[in-house]
């Protein structure tokens, strides 16, 4: 695997969740496979689970590992060409990006979108950049439209509770696939579609019912979306839910491009507390963190045991030492 974006770089999922269950069963089975080999994570945006859980994914593989906060010490980036840079960039990423690549085997990058371009942000502007010049295999820690390895943490979190409730004939769940809901949930901030655009395009080639819901003005890119069901009435997509994946995204700009990155409802309705959850088939509820509660989900709700939002957090190590095994297989 020379990139890991999208759900298509990993191959067929039964395989990848097979091999998720090895590696968390035994994390420290293949500790020759990153040895003398050096990971550089590189961070744009601030972060706390994917920093830790990729750093202790590379280093299960017995990798060495130098993290670099862009904005806490290097120079101020340049990231546009043609520009006169006599401002406060003191650093082209043209010249960031290979020099980078030559002091590492493999990049990991994190930069959101800025969400004032569609186009830029859509095109992966950034990252496309690291592909092009660095050299080196580059790993996606969520960028400007997707964040994988919280997708695929995401979905090993389903398929093991799935097979937990499987396994415990008093508990045989009534459904042969788990209903599984993404929904949109309320914030102070504008936030980025990274997240759920993953989610439903790693959802979309899961073995399960997927269904979107969020208000109108809300609809995320048709390419991430597929075949979804997509339900503008919560309360009719929450119910009979087995897994509620809630998070906030700002506007995508698909039916009306000048709004991209806005913030187009703040509607307290839709924040999952537990009369959302009755309405589900004794559902689980997801969400990637941070998390702010009161706005997304109730406290009740998201300390209830049907919370999965630290299982989830955990298996951010798991999807990230899968990822880097199969990277570091093909150096
Ligand atoms: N990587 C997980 C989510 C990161 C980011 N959330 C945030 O920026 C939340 C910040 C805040 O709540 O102030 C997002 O939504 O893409
Ligand atoms: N879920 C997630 O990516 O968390 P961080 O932003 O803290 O890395």
């Amino acid at each position: 695997m020379k990139t890991f974006f999208n759900v298509q770089d990993l191959g067929p999922l039964q395989a990848a969740l097979k091999e998720a269950e090895e590696v968390k069963a035994n994390r420290f089975a293949y500790q020759q496979l990153g040895k003398n080999k050096t990971l550089l994570m590189i961070f744009f945006n601030n972060s706390l689970r994917t920093r830790l859980s990729t750093q202790k994914a590379a280093m299960n593989l017995g990798m060495n590992v130098i993290v670099l906060d862009v904005n806490a010490g290097a120079w101020k980036l340049e990231t546009e060409r043609g520009v006169i840079m006599d401002g406060d960039k003191s650093e082209h990423l043209l010249e960031a990006i290979p020099v980078m690549g030559c002091y590492c085997d493999i990049i990991a990058v994190r930069s959101f979108a800025g969400l004032s371009d569609r186009d830029y942000d859509y095109a992966e502007t950034i990252v496309g950049q690291f592909v092009k010049y660095s050299g080196r295999p580059v790993v996606a820690m969520e960028t400007a439209t997707v964040h994988p390895l919280q997708a695929f943490a995401d979905l090993i979190t389903i398929h093991e509770k799935w097979t937990e409730l499987n396994a415990n004939p008093s508990n045989q769940p009534s459904h042969k696939r788990p209903k599984v809901v993404l929904t949109w949930a309320p914030h102070c901030r504008a936030l980025p579609q990274a997240v759920p655009n993953s989610f439903a395009q790693w959802m979309n080639a899961a073995d399960v019912d997927f269904v979107i819901t969020q208000p109108e003005g809300y609809e995320l890119d048709p390419k991430f979306v597929g075949d979804a069901r997509v339900e503008y009435d919560q309360h009719k997509a929450l119910e009979d839910a087995d897994f509620v994946y809630a998070k906030n995204w700002s506007c995508p700009g698909v039916k009306n491009k000048g709004n991209y990155g806005k913030i187009l409802s703040k509607d307290a309705s839709w924040t999952i507390d537990s009369e959302h959850m009755s309405w589900t088939n004794y559902g689980y509820f997801m969400h990637c963190l941070p998390v702010r509660r009161g706005l997304i989900v109730t406290d009740d709700v998201i300390e209830s045991p049907h919370s999965l939002v630290i299982p989830e957090a955990a298996n951010r190590e798991i999807s990230a030492e899968v990822v880097l095994k199969r990277v570091l297989e093909t150096l």
